[in-house]
């Protein structure tokens, strides 16, 4: 991104991140989902969120289809567009990250550089990349917006894991196979890695 922002001065906020945090009684991070299509990236993020919530913590939840209703309406899905699409949720989730809150993304963020480039902005720690690892053929099977079968089709270009790359995560924090668990137990395999490692209590 070129900055095109000149003559602005970074103002330091009095009230701090680990005061926000203190309040909140909770460790700030950014969950980062990333998978293909039908992975179960939202399924998951919103369980996660859910039993989160019930336990009084303070999260948000970011959803790529929601985001691009909004925020990143004027994006498409070229190689270009997905950059520029996950640069600005990074962005966004870095700011969630200071308010206090424990934040998930869940964008397919099909590539390693960009994924790495979030886990750059933020502090050691912050950063969890939460690998949701669904064989495309079962996500295809599952295939529940009907997207598979129009990609298939012809009907959507670029379509990631058919003619769009998604590149496996290298060193996730968080792996998590959907085939062989059901949905409670892959949000439940995340809640607990954050209590091991004292996000939350
Ligand atoms: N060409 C193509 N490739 C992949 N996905 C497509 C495409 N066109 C539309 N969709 C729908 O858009 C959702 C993915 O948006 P993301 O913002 O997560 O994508 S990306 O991170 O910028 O790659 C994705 O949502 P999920 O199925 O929840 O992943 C699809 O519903
Ligand atoms: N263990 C599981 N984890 C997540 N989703 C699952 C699982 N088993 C079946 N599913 C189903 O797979 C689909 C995943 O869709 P979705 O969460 O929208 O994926 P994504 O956000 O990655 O596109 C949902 O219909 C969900 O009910």
């Amino acid at each position: 991104m070129t900055q095109k922002t000149e003559n602005t001065v970074w103002h330091a906020h009095l009230v701090t991140k680990n005061e926000r945090a203190q309040l909140k009684n909770q460790q700030p991070c950014l969950l980062w989902y990333t998978g293909l299509s039908g992975s179960g990236k939202s399924t998951v993020a919103n369980a996660v969120d859910d039993i989160l919530f019930q336990r009084k913590a303070h999260t948000y939840l970011l959803d790529g289809d929601n985001v691009r209703h909004g925020l990143n309406g004027d994006l498409g899905f070229s190689d270009e567009d997905r950059i520029e699409n996950i640069r600005r949720i990074s962005q966004v989730g870095k700011l969630f990250v200071d308010s206090g809150l424990i934040c998930s993304t869940a964008f397919i963020s099909p590539f390693q550089s960009d994924r790495d480039m979030a886990r750059d902005m933020l502090e050691p720690g912050e950063f969890i990349e939460v690998f949701i690892d669904t064989p495309i053929e079962i996500c295809e099977q599952r295939d529940p917006k009907g997207l598979y079968k129009m990609a298939r089709a012809g009907e959507i270009k670029d379509f990631t894991g058919i003619d769009s790359t998604y590149d496996v995560p290298a060193s996730p924090e968080i792996h998590v196979k959907t085939a062989n668990q059901s949905i409670e137990q892959c949000a439940l395999q995340i809640v607990s890695y954050l209590e091991k490692n004292g996000y939350i209590n």
